[in-house]
């Protein structure tokens, strides 16, 4: 079997079209989505991520602002921060761009976000309505995974599905999202013993693990779908978890890195922000 590549760069692209209308309509209403983002530190690719949201924000017609600190931003300040951001009127989606500097504890950050703002989706109170399968924020990487699978047509009731991670942002709730959609869920990590095993009986394969060519065609079953969420940079090159090629041959449907699940992320991140401005402004 030769796969057929699923671009999520082209299906965000026309999901943003569809948003960018959307935003339109809204601002005759006198509602502009406004998204605010909170950078500690000077990492790079956290940067070049973060640009990127602002780009995309600005592009659909949001508001977008981008607050930038130092990383010996202290804890107190940046709950104080958030403290006024969930009071601003203007601000309808907060996010905190993780991984935070150490001296910061990301759970307590988290749980400072209004959950009526958490456009990521991470608030304890947001996670616990998405697995009672109540409507909410869904984490961003995850509710892109759904939406490319849905628009590809691809179905995910009575499927198993094989996830390769178990991150709160990524693997839990990407696993709890398909078993809400009545698929088989099997969640694989650092300790699970002969993954190989497991990843060929998956008929839906989603790779979030974070290490380059952890998953090669050996590890797929025929006619799989495979679904590479990894981010890894390797000489200078972004790569996913999954080796592409020797995967391809035996998939049926493949998500490349880049140009695939990253761009989805940062849609559903746009897609959040226009719900919580919806919400908050009773529309
Ligand atoms: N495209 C996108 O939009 C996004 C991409 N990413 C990328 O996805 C990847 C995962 O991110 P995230 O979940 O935050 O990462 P974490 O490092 O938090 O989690 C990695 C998970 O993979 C598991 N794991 C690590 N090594 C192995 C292994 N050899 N075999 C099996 N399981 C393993 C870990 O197991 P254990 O729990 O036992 O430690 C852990 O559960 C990264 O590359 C990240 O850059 C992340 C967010 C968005
Ligand atoms: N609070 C928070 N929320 C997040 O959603 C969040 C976060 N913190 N920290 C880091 C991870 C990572 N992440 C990505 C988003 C887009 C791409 C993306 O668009 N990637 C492009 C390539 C971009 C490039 O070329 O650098 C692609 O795959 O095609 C990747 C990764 C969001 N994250």
């Amino acid at each position: 079997m030769s796969a057929e590549v699923i671009y999520g760069k082209d299906l965000a692209a026309e999901i943003r079209e569809e948003m960018r209308q959307e935003v339109a309509r809204m601002k005759q209403d006198g509602i502009i989505p406004g998204l605010t983002v909170v950078l500690i530190g000077e990492d790079p690719a956290s940067q070049s991520y973060v640009k990127g949201k602002k780009k995309a924000s600005e592009k659909v017609g949001m508001k977008s602002n981008l607050i930038e600190l130092p990383a010996s931003t202290s804890q107190e300040e940046l709950l104080d921060l958030l403290n006024d951001l969930n009071k601003d009127v203007g601000v309808h989606g907060i996010l905190v761009q993780l991984p935070l500097p150490d001296h910061i504890d990301e759970q307590a950050v988290i749980e400072a976000i209004d959950p009526s703002k958490d456009v990521d989706g991470f608030h304890p109170i947001n996670v616990g309505r998405m697995m009672t399968g109540e409507d909410t924020f869904y984490p961003c990487t995850p509710y892109g995974i759904m939406v490319m699978l849905e628009r590809a047509n691809i179905t995910v009731e009575g499927k198993h599905v094989v996830v390769v991670g178990r991150s709160n942002l990524v693997g839990k709730p990407v696993g709890q999202l398909l078993l809400n959609q009545n698929a088989t869920v099997t969640y694989c990590h650092s300790r699970t013993k002969d993954l190989s095993a497991h990843t060929r009986q998956a008929d839906i394969l989603i790779v979030a693990a974070g290490k380059a060519g952890l998953i090669d065609g050996s590890h797929i079953k025929d006619g799989a779908v495979v679904i590479d969420v990894g981010v890894n940079r390797v000489n200078d090159k972004l790569t996913g978890d999954v080796d592409f090629d020797s995967a391809a041959a035996k998939a049926s449907y493949i998500t490349p890195v880049p140009k695939g699940v990253g761009p989805m992320t940062i849609t559903m991140l746009l897609h959040n922000t226009i719900k919580a401005a919806k919400r908050i402004e009773g529309k």
